[in-house]
């Protein structure tokens, strides 16, 4: 390429400015690694009394170095000048000289803002915008947005989107890079929205709402540090195999205090497969279930139906249904969940079995003597027959045990969903021992509060619980600052005291992060919870997120065009009504990064020639390539034929063949008998340069080039959901075949 001599000098300038850059990177990683060695030494020999605050500061040294070690990749990315001539360098993390003059600015502070939403009609003060283009640490080329008119003329040629296209060109690596570079405007303004409320973000395919979901986290954490820091932010996707994708684009912000977690692994020690049929799924995730798991609960409160006699050390006693359904109301109006209201329950009949026991006593022994009445209700207590009428009658559960009997036994779940067809209970019922599912985990979690804590009395020891409670409660008092006053403006639920907050979270130990501790704890409360693929959402999975965020500060990000799910939802409104009525608001995303012109277009014009109506995005580029569509008369030959002219067209960038789930089987052995190795299995195995997937595992992912196998049967003919296809259709970033022994869907040649 032919530079002027002047663009040659900028490029050496920003050399040297960067290399400066990375100098005090360095210099910075040297200081904390002594810092650490430091207090290391120091605790080896400290007082006790010390240790916990050494400990602390270690911890924060730890966490500063590895986050100067993410960041060193491409650390710095773009350059404003301003008009009272100042130059601004943005980048991942802020850096100051040791005198505290600032030689780069976080991407996510204030000043850097009009990085991304300067224009040249609303320049913003901004004359200049560089793109500096790093591989590493070298500064590889500079792109410049030129705002002020009257520099166009001094340096025309130093002009371009540049920057952005070469990324969007780039060859995908299987999993998700960051974007902060080259953040679109419209994207900006949703990673700075408020941090209090619920934001939609709805957005055709390769919008970038992944991208934008992601960097949304980290914004928050920074500019809301010290609220954000304690209770934390959760990060939630569809999949574990999505979650693997996206992992190490925060990490390379800067950030490692999002919690990460697919919707299925929700509920602490419980992995989750995928629900295998979507009726279930559906059925499992209707609001209904609610009224389901707690007549089911309410039917595991049994007043027995004659009267039951039970022997205590030689003496009979009587326990009658009456006195089973006065104890089991009373125990009920506590309101309390089962495993604890029972303790009411069984303390009421204990009292009245021992007082039967003392009145026999002392009828056969004459004379009265209540001296030993504490030995008597021991007995009562450590009675085999007691334990087993007082557990037949209200016995305590897991969340896993309850559930698991309502899945497994037929005549329960119909005894408890009156209003289920033999056919849905049909739906439910499955072999013991069955694997959770991802839908079951919302059952659990409803369950889990149903039935509350099981063994209330053993607590841990007060002292300890106390000091934890009074440290919770401070940091709950600063999460809380300002963010009541604008719930209250908004009208979001009731406004929430420092002390609920520190209720929630008050169970964890004292030296766990807020990740950590979030990990372990299922009534963790978050700060603020960012959903991706929120389309896919079950009503019940909806109530799970909700729980796990009192202050409901949600940011919520999908295409309701994709969903695939039968239980996820078919608008925005219809799924968050239940939850926060009207008030959330909605931000778009209209501009397709991801798929050239020709490919966007056609999946669109399938899409509505199917009947749905999508928000199809401006695609930013054409591709090289149409679609190419293959009739065949068999697809396993045809496909191996196309294979090489696939692969060679991308150039050694990644490639996924999506196929029907029936196919999955047949397709990768076929692949695996030519490429061996090189073939992946589902979204997991993205290491491989073959991928093959079903369409709902490929969902958010990306891929250079893609094969759809019978487009046709991707299209689900009993319901207007065309997603699996839609998705198929829109996942790469080069080029699409399709390959089909039967019809070819309306719409995808025009
Ligand atoms: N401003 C940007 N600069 C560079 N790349 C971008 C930008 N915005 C989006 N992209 C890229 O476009 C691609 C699509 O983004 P992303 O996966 O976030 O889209 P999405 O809206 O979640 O898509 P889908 O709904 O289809 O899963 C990604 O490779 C992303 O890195």
């Amino acid at each position: 390429m032919h530079h002027t001599s002047t663009a040659r000098n900028e490029l050496d300038h920003e050399r040297g400015y960067v290399a400066g850059l990375y100098q005090r990177l360095d210099e910075l990683r040297d200081e904390k690694r002594g810092q650490l060695a430091e207090v290391r030494r120091s605790l080896s020999a400290g007082s006790h009394q010390n240790r916990s605050e050494r400990d602390a500061f270690a911890t924060m040294y730890e966490d500063r170095l590895a986050q100067l070690n993410a960041v060193d990749d491409r650390l710095v990315f773009g350059r404003l000048d301003l008009d009272d001539g100042d130059e601004r360098y943005i980048g991942r993390i802020g850096l100051s000289t040791e005198d505290l003059q600032q030689l780069m600015v976080d991407w996510r502070a204030p000043e850097a803002g009009t990085f991304y939403q300067a224009t040249a009609f609303e320049r913003m003060g901004v004359r200049r915008r560089r793109h500096l283009i790093l591989s590493r640490r070298n500064v590889l080329a500079i792109e410049d947005d030129v705002l002020d008119a009257a520099l166009l003329t001094e340096d025309e040629s130093l002009q371009g989107e540049g920057a952005l296209l070469a990324a969007l060109n780039s060859k995908r690596t299987g999993q998700m890079s960051d974007i902060v570079g080259t953040i679109q405007a419209e994207q900006d303004r949703v990673i700075r929205a408020p941090l209090q409320g619920v934001v939609v973000v709805q957005g055709g395919p390769g919008t970038g709402k992944t991208a934008v979901a992601l960097h949304r986290a980290a914004y928050l954490l920074y500019t809301h540090r010290e609220r954000l820091k304690s209770a934390g932010v959760l990060l939630v996707g569809p999949t574990n195999a999505f979650m693997k994708y996206i992992e190490r684009v925060l990490p390379s912000l800067g950030e490692t205090g999002v919690v990460m977690a697919s919707i299925g692994s929700l509920m602490p020690g419980i992995t989750a497969i995928q629900e295998p049929t979507e009726e279930a799924a559906e059925i499992k995730g209707r609001l209904d279930m609610v009224e389901v798991l707690k007549r089911a609960l309410a039917n595991r409160q049994r007043v027995p139906d004659q009267d039951k006699r039970l022997n205590v050390e030689g003496t009979i006693l009587t326990l009658s249904p009456r006195q089973v359904r006065k104890a089991r109301d009373r125990a009920r109006s506590t309101g309390k969940p089962h495993n604890e209201a029972r303790v009411t329950f069984v303390k009421i009949l204990l009292r009245e079995l021992t007082e039967q026991l003392t009145e026999q006593l002392e009828e056969s022994s004459g004379a009265g003597n209540t001296a030993d009445r504490s030995y008597l209700a021991e007995d009562v207590r450590s009675s085999r027959d007691v334990r087993i009428a007082l557990n037949l009658a209200w016995m305590p559960l897991t969340p896993e045990k309850f559930i698991a009997e309502l899945l497994t036994k037929p005549g329960i779940l119909a005894a408890a969903a009156p209003g289920f067809s033999d056919a849905e209970v049909g739906h439910l019922t499955r072999p013991a021992g069955a694997l959770w599912t991802e839908a079951d985990v919302a059952l659990l979690d409803e369950a889990a509060e149903l039935l509350g804590d099981l063994d209330p009395s053993a607590g841990r020891d007060t002292a300890a619980r106390d000091q934890e409670r009074r440290r919770d409660l401070a940091n709950a008092e600063r999460t809380l600052e300002n963010v009541n006053e604008s719930l209250a403006d908004s009208g979001v639920d009731g406004v929430l005291t420092a002390e609920d907050l520190a209720d929630h979270n008050s169970v964890t130990e004292a030296r766990l992060n807020a990740a950590e501790r979030a990990s372990v704890d299922r009534t963790w409360a978050f700060g603020h919870i960012v959903v991706d693929e929120a389309q896919e959402l079950s009503p019940m999975q909806w109530r799970v997120l909700m729980r796990r965020c009192p202050l409901k500060s949600f940011t919520i990000v999908g295409d309701i065009a994709q969903t695939s799910s039968a239980a996820g939802s078919n608008s925005w409104q219809q799924a968050l009504e239940p939850f926060v009525g009207e008030r959330w608001q909605l931000e778009e995303l209209t501009v397709n990064y991801r798929t050239p012109a020709q490919i966007a277009e056609a999946a669109a014009r399938m899409a509505n020639a199917a009947g749905l109506v999508v928000s199809a995005p401006k695609a930013v580029r054409e591709g090289r390539w149409a679609p190419i569509v293959d009739r065949v008369p068999e697809l396993i030959p045809a496909l191996l034929q196309a294979l090489p002219e696939e692969l060679s067209a991308v150039e050694g960038g990644l490639l996924a063949v999506i196929a029907p789930e029936r196919l999955l089987a047949e397709v990768r052995s076929a692949l695996t008998g030519v490429y061996g190795r090189r073939i992946g299995f589902g979204a997991g195995s993205m290491g491989q340069d073959i991928v093959v997937t079903s369409p709902r595992e490929a969902k958010g992912l990306e891929f250079d080039g893609v094969v759809v196998l019978e487009p046709a049967e991707m299209l689900d003919p009993r319901s207007i959901r065309v997603g699996d296809l839609y998705v198929s259709m829109t996942r790469p970033t080069q080029r699409l075949r399709l390959i089909a022994t039967g019809e070819i869907p309306a719409g995808i040649e025009d």
